[in-house]
């Protein structure tokens, strides 16, 4: 990492064309942290995460988003996107390092192939996304998020087409290789949220609600029986926002 992870803070009203989606949020995820956001589909998390990301499209803010250090977050920012996003006519290598060939940078192909490999997916890196399947499509997807080291990483929905052991793993290797970054995480999966975050936020109508977490610091094992009880917290509570 070239650059020291700045914390992020969010306060103010999410816009989408102008109008309110999400008032009052305040979210704040410290340097070096995972904040985590839950909430029902269609609540905004995706649109929180292309705002941090600074895309363009129809979110906006009223109200307050920067950086700890003060210096913003343009070129400062990794997006792993829901959908992935792997284009078709590329090698998953070539996907892996499509984020130094736009910029006119040579790729790190052996870093790539490296990571591939720690990702379960040596041996593929001639294939086309076509021919993987969603959740080996996933991974690709991460790995090209990983090679841009960036101080501040958006995962959305990163892990959700994997199955339940392959998704313990990849939180493992996510937690290492992002050690030191800020994090922002979304999932539907409380289980994920608790094994991550050191921050984690229920969205819903009102806004955002800060969740209780286990004391112990993340990486949480997903057998201990605090996380488990947080993870059955947190569903209890996932279960009231839906009904709400
Ligand atoms: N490009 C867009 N233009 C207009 N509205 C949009 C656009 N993208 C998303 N929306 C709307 O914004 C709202 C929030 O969407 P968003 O994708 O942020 O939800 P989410 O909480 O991430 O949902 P999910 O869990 O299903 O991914 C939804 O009502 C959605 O229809």
């Amino acid at each position: 990492m070239t650059d020291q992870a700045p914390g992020l803070h969010l306060r103010g009203d999410l816009l989408l064309d102008g109008d309110v989606l999400l008032p009052g949020l305040a979210l704040e995820v410290p340097p070096g942290a995972w904040g985590c956001l839950l909430g029902p589909s269609g609540v905004g998390k995706s649109t929180i995460g292309r705002l941090v990301a600074g895309l363009p499209g129809p979110q906006g803010l009223r109200g307050r988003f920067g950086t700890s250090d003060g210096h913003g977050t343009a070129g400062r920012v990794a997006l792993m996107a829901q959908e992935g996003q792997l284009l078709p006519w590329a090698s998953v290598l070539e996907n892996v390092v499509i984020g130094a060939r736009l910029r006119g940078q040579r790729p790190e192909r052996d870093r790539a192939r490296a990571l591939l490999a720690d990702l379960g997916l040596g041996g593929m890196e001639r294939r086309r996304p076509g021919a993987l399947s969603g959740g080996q499509r996933q991974r690709v997807a991460l790995a090209r998020t990983l090679m841009e080291d960036a101080p501040i990483v958006i995962l959305d929905e990163p892990f959700s087409a994997l199955d339940a052991a392959t998704r313990l793993a990849m939180q493992d290797l996510a937690a290492r290789a992002l050690a030191g970054r800020t994090v922002l995480l979304i999932t539907h999966d409380p289980l994920e949220a608790v094994r991550l975050a050191h921050h984690c936020w229920l969205l819903g109508q009102g806004g955002a609600i800060a969740l209780d977490l286990p004391p112990a610091a993340p990486l949480r094992a997903h057998d201990d029986p605090q996380t488990l009880a947080a993870q059955a917290a947190l569903l209890t509570r996932l279960q009231g926002a839906a009904a709400a």
